[in-house]
């Protein structure tokens, strides 16, 4: 069902995107939906070029036909379209549990405009259910966990650090070849006081929370689909 839903905001999504436009396009299972359709629509002649947020979705558009280019060819584009793991009512996200948050952001600061697609079940009252992820330098790791352990202490963390490893026990490495430290919160009651003082931190390359940056959320449920904008 959540598949489902997932595909119908990816679809509800793209009826945002216009010929000619330049799009971020967002990494996960959510994005996976939106690729596939927007390579539908690119074989019947819609006409745009993406910027992929991690090496996988570059792979996908690829093998879906949507043509791709880079930040530095284009540095500027008009819409970027990415899954969220919570998204609060002010639209503030929690991203990264695909381990993309970094390449996401600077995909999503680099648009005009960012619309989350997501299923019912990402939108939440109150960021931190979902283990915030935190991309790391690999040098240093152990002077920056317990800088970690110490803000986030600060912050509230009910559930502790896990440095995310892959299935085979070695250690998730990012495209930019950093690590990921997950933060179990329960409930972060001051995001953006946590962000800042996450950022701080010289060892911490970016945080998956995503603050004044989606402009829309196209959400999936029971009910259909709705367009969430910011909570003043
Ligand atoms: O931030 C992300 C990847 O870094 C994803 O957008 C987020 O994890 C949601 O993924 P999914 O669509 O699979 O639920």
């Amino acid at each position: 069902m959540s598949e489902e839903f997932k595909r119908e905001a990816a679809a509800a999504a793209l009826e945002f995107v216009n010929d000619g436009m330049k799009l971020g396009i967002g990494t996960g299972s959510t994005a996976v939906h939106l690729v596939e359709l927007l390579g539908q629509k690119v074989a019947a002649g819609l006409t745009v070029v993406g910027v992929p947020t991690s090496e996988r979705t570059a792979r996908l558009c690829e093998k879906v036909g949507v043509p791709l280019t880079t930040l530095e060819e284009t540095p500027q584009l008009d819409l970027a379209i990415d899954g969220a793991d919570e998204i609060d009512p002010q639209m503030r996200l929690i991203k990264g549990g695909g381990g993309s948050l970094l390449r996401e952001k600077i995909v999503a600061a680099a648009s005009k405009n960012m619309i989350v697609i997501a299923d019912q079940s990402k939108v939440v009252e109150t960021l931190g259910a979902f283990p915030l992820p935190i991309e790391v330098m690999p040098f240093g790791l152990g002077a920056t966990w317990v800088a970690l352990e110490n803000v986030c202490a600060r912050f509230g963390m009910q559930g502790g650090l896990a440095l995310r490893k892959k299935a085979d026990g070695e250690n998730f490495v990012t495209d930019g070849q950093h690590f990921i430290i997950d933060a179990s919160f329960g409930r972060i009651s001051d995001v953006d006081g946590l962000d800042m003082a996450l950022r701080a931190i010289p060892g911490v390359v970016e945080t998956g929370l995503f603050i004044g940056i989606a402009s829309k959320a196209v959400v999936a449920g029971k009910e259909g689909v709705v367009i969430l904008e910011p909570r003043a």
